[in-house]
């Protein structure tokens, strides 16, 4: 009997079949790779593209990517320090199921607080949390500026935007890092490719 939280008399239930055994019928190790980086950086670019190179290696992973979880999951969170701490913590504990159900699991949110992040990976066996950092400048993703948020943050239409009057943490010993090279972004599929060999190179693209 345990307590947990708020909750109190409840128990852990195990079952014959584990995390091992679905990596097995999977010919995979479960993961989280946990991408982190200011809007515009490349995130969900680099998520899908990740995506597809995985599926067409037969690998089995499911991406949660931060604007779409707020449609559901997390629809009742803001962007205040608090939220955005909760949206972490929520998206961690999921990302941790994903993976013991033997998933790649990609989650790109822009997780800007350090503490956040280190809470998720700590969630997480030994290795088994690839923080991946889109160290893209601030001028670029402004640049880029997709969905012109950037610009209504300027116009100060939006307050507490990350990057301009909300900080971004960067990652301190992230796994792997992407960023331009002599002033050019590497493509979507060199981004997806540093990463690839990442997972090969640890051993998750095999059982
Ligand atoms: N204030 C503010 N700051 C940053 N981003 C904002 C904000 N308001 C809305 N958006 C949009 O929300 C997307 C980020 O959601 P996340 O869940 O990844 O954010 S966080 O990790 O909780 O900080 C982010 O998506 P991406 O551009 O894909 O990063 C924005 O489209
Ligand atoms: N490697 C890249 N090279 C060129 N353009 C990119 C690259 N990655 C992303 N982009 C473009 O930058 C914009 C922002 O990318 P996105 O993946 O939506 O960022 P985020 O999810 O971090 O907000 C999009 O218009 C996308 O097409």
């Amino acid at each position: 009997m345990s307590s947990v939280g708020k909750s109190t008399n409840i128990f852990w239930q195990e079952c014959s079949v584990g995390k091992s055994d679905r990596e097995k019928l999977l010919k995979q190790k479960g993961c989280v790779v946990w991408i982190t980086g200011l809007s515009g950086s490349g995130k969900s670019t680099l998520a899908c593209t990740l995506g597809r190179e995985l599926h067409n290696r037969g690998k089995l992973s499911y991406i949660l990517d931060g604007d779409n979880l707020r449609h559901g999951l997390n629809k009742d969170l803001g962007f205040k320090a608090e939220d955005r701490a909760e949206n972490i913590r929520r998206v961690g504990e999921v990302a941790k199921l994903f993976a013991d159900a033997g998933l790649i699991c990609i989650a790109s949110l822009i997780s800007p607080y350090r503490k956040d992040r280190d809470s998720c990976r700590a969630l997480l066996s030994d290795k088994s949390f690839i923080e991946v950092y889109m160290n893209m400048p601030l001028d670029l993703c402004e640049a880029r500026d997709p969905k012109g948020l950037y610009k209504l943050a300027r116009a100060g239409k939006i307050k507490g935007f990350t990057g301009i009057d909300d900080p971004y943490e960067p990652p301190l010993n992230c796994e792997i890092e992407i960023q331009q090279q002599d002033g050019i972004c590497p493509s979507p599929c060199v981004m997806a490719g540093q990463v690839v060999n990442y997972l090969e190179e640890k051993g998750f693209l095999h059982a």
